[in-house]
């Protein structure tokens, strides 16, 4: 099975509304709600490739409950293997301007986590990664785990013979990639922030020296930018698409994941990264994939040397 991490699970609510004005009363259209957080979304595109997929992390009191039954129902296809916790799972709030397709993000901090709810997930996760071919760590942490946390969890996996991928930002990413993750997968702003540089290319090949072996950088409707041991790629769809692209970047990783699971190459794996990020962008709800945009786009994304 393939494992993917989310410490910071969420209810992820979005609300529709025809036009977004700040300061504004707003009429809301239409809401949904879903299991969210990066790595619970990665799992769903996962799952919906075909792969047996796992998740794990935390979810706790009633928001908590309310996401495991959405994942119990069963049309995720996902096992459930997050660890209960006293506090409460938080909520985000995406917000669809419909005069625009753009979407404004909000994501609560999360709840607070003791250390001994903590050190059990480390039990846990060293148990889940014993059925692993592949793991995902994703997203924010939530308070009260230590900053080094994904630093912690890639050591395990690489002494464990498990390939991790680690899609994170700030301190986290910084302490984490020094961990030689297999793959570390940043969007544009995450990778500038980490290593000065706005340049994506000269970017990455700061973040492989400080300890990545691959790096996937997504780089919004300009597609992806690879640099790995085998060599480089930009990955480009065949025309800038609108729409919300609010999970995008978890369905690259999953493109990137299920790819690496299949034995494909990297220029397949990042061409199969973009069709899927691309067609989550078409996707009338958040952080889904629509799977006839993606089988149209696979085959016209450009791939060439970078
Ligand atoms: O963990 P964070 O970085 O706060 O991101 C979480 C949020 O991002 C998304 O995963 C989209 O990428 C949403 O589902 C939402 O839960």
């Amino acid at each position: 099975m393939i494992l993917t991490v989310t410490l910071n699970a969420a209810l992820d609510l979005t609300y529709r509304v025809p036009r977004l004005r700040p300061h504004t009363s707003h009429r809301v259209t239409h809401a949904a709600e879903r299991p969210g957080g990066k790595g619970i979304n990665v799992a769903r595109v996962l799952a919906a490739l075909g792969h047996d997929t796992v998740v794990t992390g935390f979810a706790g009191g009633a928001t908590g409950e309310l996401l495991r039954r959405h994942l119990a129902d069963g049309s995720d296809r996902i096992t459930d293997a997050l660890l209960p916790l006293t506090g409460d799972t938080r909520r985000t709030v995406g917000i669809v301007d419909e005069s625009t397709g753009d979407s404004t993000q909000l994501n609560e901090p999360g709840p607070d986590v003791a250390p001994e709810e903590w050190a059990a997930f480390g039990d846990a996760y060293g148990r889940l990664l014993r059925d692993a071919k592949a793991v995902a760590l994703c997203g924010s942490l939530p308070p009260g785990v230590p900053v080094g946390a994904y630093a912690q969890l890639v050591r395990a996996a690489r002494a464990a013979g498990v390939p991790v991928l680690l899609d994170t930002d700030g301190e986290p990413l910084r302490r984490g990639i020094a961990a030689r993750p297999d793959v570390v997968k940043p969007n544009a702003t995450e990778l500038a922030a980490l290593t000065g540089s706005t340049e994506p290319l000269r970017a990455a090949h700061d973040a492989r020296r400080r300890g990545a072996h691959a790096v996937a950088a997504s780089l919004g409707p300009d597609g992806l930018l690879a640099l790995t041991p085998d060599g480089a790629w930009r990955a480009a769809p065949p025309r800038r698409l609108t729409g919300n692209p609010t999970g995008a970047g978890d369905s690259a990783v999953a493109g990137l994941l299920s790819g690496w699971a299949e034995g494909l190459s990297w220029p397949d794996r990042v061409a199969r990264a973009v069709a899927l990020s691309a067609a989550t962008v078409r996707a009338p709800a958040a952080g889904e994939f629509d799977r006839a945009t993606y089988e149209g786009l696979l085959p016209q994304v450009k791939v060439t040397p970078a």
